[in-house]
């Protein structure tokens, strides 16, 4: 056979399959509803573990792996098509978040980083000498925002900052860019409260996956089938417990796109515990 032939061929199954997927979706959709009435979860890895085996039992080894990897991408585009229509059969995104800047008379800072203050007169500024006594001063009313220095062209993310966020349910709502002496710096203002403004292009997120084979990699490709661009992962370990690390991600979208709702509603669902840390522009 030659390769048009072939390609003849490949053409008239994929319409098959193309067929067959159709119908597939209309059932995920007949699922989505039903789930969405009794509020029950929309990810059932039991099942899924079944349908895999019984699927796969009889087929060669030859083509084993690949047809359960395709078995599995196909149960994967399931669930992301059901959480969007789940979103749209009922509001049901447990994530709280204001539509306006807080205003700033008061900022907390750490004494060594009060160089990089944006936009503040350096008197109003309230120093201390680490993040956690910075949210504490927020959290009495002492200061109505916290600064700090989040990345580092030259030396990196700040661990302190990235733990202190997510252990104190503090977010970040704006991201500034600073040149100094030739490094270059992300500066973030952050809050308690989350805010999403129309403008923002970047919702920062960490998250827990499960420590086994292929979870990571099921994350990131759920966030690529929504068509989201990663701008920023990197992981740090747990301080103390059982060894396994918390991912950091910086996505390119808003808040208030249904994509990255449901995107979120289905990583809220998916990953061991998954937080919001911000939401902001970025000029990068
Ligand atoms: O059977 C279900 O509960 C479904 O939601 C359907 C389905 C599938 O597409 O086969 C999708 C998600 C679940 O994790 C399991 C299976």
């Amino acid at each position: 056979m030659t390769l048009e032939e072939v390609r003849k061929q490949i053409d008239v199954v994929d319409k098959q399959i193309k067929v067959l997927f159709k119908e597939r979706m209309i059932l995920a959709d007949q699922v989505a509803r039903v789930k969405a009435e009794s509020e029950d979860a929309i990810y059932k890895p039991d099942r899924e573990e079944a349908i895999i085996t019984k699927l796969t039992g009889d087929v060669d080894d030859s083509i084993k792996k690949e047809y359960t990897a395709l078995i599995k991408r196909i149960m994967e585009v399931s669930r992301k098509y059901q959480y969007g229509r789940t979103l749209e059969l009922r509001n049901c995104l447990d994530v709280s978040f204001v539509t306006e800047e807080p205003k700033v008379k008061k900022l907390a800072m750490l004494k060594h980083e009060l160089y990089i203050c944006q936009g503040y007169s350096r008197d109003l500024v309230n120093t201390v000498s680490d993040y956690e006594q910075v949210m504490e001063l927020i959290r009495k009313d002492e200061a109505d925002a916290g600064m700090g220095i989040f990345e580092d062209i030259s030396y990196g993310v700040s661990d302190s900052l990235h733990e202190a966020l997510t252990m104190n349910d503090f977010y970040i709502y704006r991201c500034d860019e600073v040149l100094d002496e030739g490094h270059r710096k992300k500066v973030v203002t952050f809050g308690k409260q989350l805010v999403v403004l129309p403008e923002h292009n970047r919702l920062k997120i960490v998250f827990v996956c499960k420590n086994k084979s292929g979870s990571l990699a099921s994350v990131l490709s759920m966030i690529s089938d929504y068509g989201v661009n990663l701008t920023e992962i990197h992981s740090v370990p747990f301080r103390g417990g059982e060894w396994n690390y918390r991912f950091y991600v910086e996505l390119n979208g808003n808040l208030l796109q249904k994509e990255i709702q449901a995107l979120v509603f289905q990583l809220i669902n998916e990953t061991e515990t998954f937080k919001i840390l911000g939401s902001y522009f970025c000029e990068q």
